[in-house]
């Protein structure tokens, strides 16, 4: 029964940078036993490249542009529970492609868990300065704020929406999320 809870159709997630969508994504998948794409390392896979690399060869517009065409193609090719990148909602055309091509769900995390989160973790490239050092906390903390209100019409255009960053595992966000989504598709 549960392989079947999301019809063969594509379960994606979004949400900022840091709220989970790679943990809950991948065991999300393992539950419903169906596959797993983390479309941030799809990307560097089928590049041969970092995000990193392809921001500092490309700029952030050639990483866009690369995300929106890979995106494009694992609508069409791709079915199981699809971890979207940070900024992969980048505008309504693609939130309403996304939820014709399957369930879109958003992880939604206060922005000091998120904030806590992601300054440990130097892959990101929007987090570094342009001599690639990281940027000071403060700065970071306003830039990430805005951008994080910016997208946040985006995001909650999701039909589904999982609170993470509180005090559950990924394992019990886990079992909330199939919840919801049994809730959404009966
Ligand atoms: N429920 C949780 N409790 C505690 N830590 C968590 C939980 N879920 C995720 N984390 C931790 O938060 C961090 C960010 O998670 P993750 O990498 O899955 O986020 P992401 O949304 O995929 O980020 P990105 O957009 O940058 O790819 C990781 O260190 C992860 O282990
Ligand atoms: O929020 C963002 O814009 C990003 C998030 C990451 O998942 C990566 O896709 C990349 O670092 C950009
Ligand atoms: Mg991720």
């Amino acid at each position: 029964m549960m392989k079947h809870l999301s019809d063969g159709t594509n379960i994606f997630l979004s949400g900022f940078m840091g709220t989970g969508k790679s943990t809950i994504g991948r065991l999300l998948a393992d539950k419903l036993e169906c596959s797993f794409m983390d479309l941030d390392d799809y990307v560097e896979k089928k590049e041969g490249k970092s995000i990193p690399d392809i921001f500092e060869e490309s700029g952030e517009k050639g990483f866009r542009d690369l995300e929106k065409q890979v995106l494009l193609e694992v609508c069409k090719e791709f079915e199981g529970v699809v971890a979207l990148g940070g900024g992969s909602l980048q505008n309504q055309h693609l939130v309403d492609h996304l939820k014709l091509n399957g369930i879109l769900v958003f992880l939604k995390t206060p922005f000091p868990i998120i904030l806590d989160r992601i300054c440990k973790d130097v892959n990101r490239p929007l987090l570094l300065d342009e001599e690639g050092n990281p940027k000071d906390r403060e700065k970071l903390r306003r830039e990430l704020k805005l951008l994080y209100e910016k997208r946040l019409p985006l995001y909650e255009q999701a039909p589904i929406i999982l609170k993470t960053g509180g005090d559950k595992t990924p394992e019990e966000e886990v079992e909330i999320l199939i919840n919801k989504i049994r809730n959404h598709v009966a």
